[in-house]
């Protein structure tokens, strides 16, 4: 059996330690969340030499946030039963987490609640019966630990992986969450590249999410990634996640990561957040309109009818061109039903 169909089985595992070999230790902290970390020093030109505390990156893996997100589930399944069976040896410091266990046994995206709006803090503002409030102040817990029980200087990675609901122009891409002043990453960007990314979707306000709970208060490089679209477990053709399954594999295997050689993602800034506030929040283009498609300036996107303030409100496209991204007009009154987004040139954005 493996650590996901373990932990989805028993929902609770006690905390243990115990090593793989002289090569790696292995931690699991709870049901869903397991932590790798290697034991010997370095090998180099044939030496053991001690290892540059600075060398060793630590990395979390996030999968099944939205239960229903399975393919990232199935990748992270793979990469924890290839550690466990000594297949696979870590060279970094790695946390994989499961998210959202209960989730996925319903094949849902979320039981109470859509975790990925509960971070920074944001869990502890639920009902009390809230599935997914508890587990999300955990996984931040052992995030925030994770990263600070790293050596000094070592790098820090925060990959929260998820499918996007609806098809995509370019279906694999991220969410690069606000920096709050810092600069871009070039080899962040050239890493997400050599992983198959194809766009990169820059955030410019704080946000509830995962990753950017992670780049913010843990100062790590850390990103919402969408690998494709949401399937049921076991029907993914695992074909389209080649190049994010090798980076991710290849990622904790490599002292020095080198991304492949990939053409540069296109990118786009998140130009408007629409929120459902009414229950009569529509969409006004069809259920099956791909991700980033483009509409004309003053083309209405959405709307809502306030009848408090028996007003009628329209969301429309700001510019020519303006793409949508994860619409959802069933979302809970208060959240994100759209984004919409502008196209942007790497020279527009301090990267370094
Ligand atoms: O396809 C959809 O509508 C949702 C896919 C998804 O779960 N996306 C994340 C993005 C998070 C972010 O903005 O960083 C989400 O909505 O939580
Ligand atoms: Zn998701």
């Amino acid at each position: 059996m493996s650590f996901l169909q373990r932990s989805r089985t028993a929902k609770t595992l006690a905390y243990e330690t115990y090593s793989l070999g002289t090569h790696t230790k292995v931690t699991v902290h709870c049901a869903g969340v397991i932590e790798f970390s290697p034991l010997q020093p370095v090998q180099e030109f044939g030496q053991v030499k001690p290892t540059n505390p600075t060398r060793i990156k630590s990395i979390i893996y996030s999968c099944g946030v939205h239960g229903n997100e399975t393919a990232p589930i199935e990748i992270c399944d793979a990469l924890v039963t290839d550690i466990l069976n000594e297949t696979v040896i870590v060279k970094h410091r790695v946390m994989i987490q499961f998210a959202n266990l209960l989730a996925m046994d319903i094949g849902q995206r979320f039981v109470s609640e859509n975790m990925n709006r509960l971070f920074s803090g944001m869990h502890s503002h639920s009902a009390d019966d809230s599935i997914e409030a508890p587990r999300a102040a955990l996984l931040e817990q052992l995030t925030f630990d994770f990263f600070a029980r790293g050596p000094v200087g070592a790098k820090r990675y925060h990959y929260d992986l998820h499918t996007a609901i609806r098809a995509a122009k370019y279906p694999r891409f991220v969410v690069y969450p606000y920096l709050d002043g810092r600069s871009y990453d070039k080899e962040q960007i050239s890493w997400l590249a050599g992983a198959g990314i194809q766009a990169i979707l820059l955030s410019e306000s704080p946000t509830t999410t995962y990753s950017y709970y992670s780049a913010h208060v843990c100062q790590a490089h850390a990103f919402t990634v969408e690998l494709g679209k949401v399937q049921p477990f076991g029907q993914n053709d695992m074909n389209d996640f080649t190049l994010a399954r090798d980076f991710l594999f290849n990622l904790v295997i490599s002292e020095d990561y080198v991304a492949p050689d990939a053409p540069m993602p296109v990118l786009f800034r998140i130009k408007q957040a629409i929120m459902r506030n009414h229950k009569n929040f529509k969409l006004h283009f069809s259920d099956d309109t791909p991700n980033f498609t483009a509409f004309a300036k003053g083309t209405v996107l959405a709307s809502e009818f306030d009848d408090t303030q028996q007003e009628f409100i329209e969301y429309t496209a700001q510019i020519d061109n303006e793409a949508i991204v994860f619409p959802n007009a069933d979302v809970a009154l208060g959240q994100r039903a759209l984004l919409t987004l502008e196209a942007i040139e790497p020279t527009d954005i301090p990267i370094d």
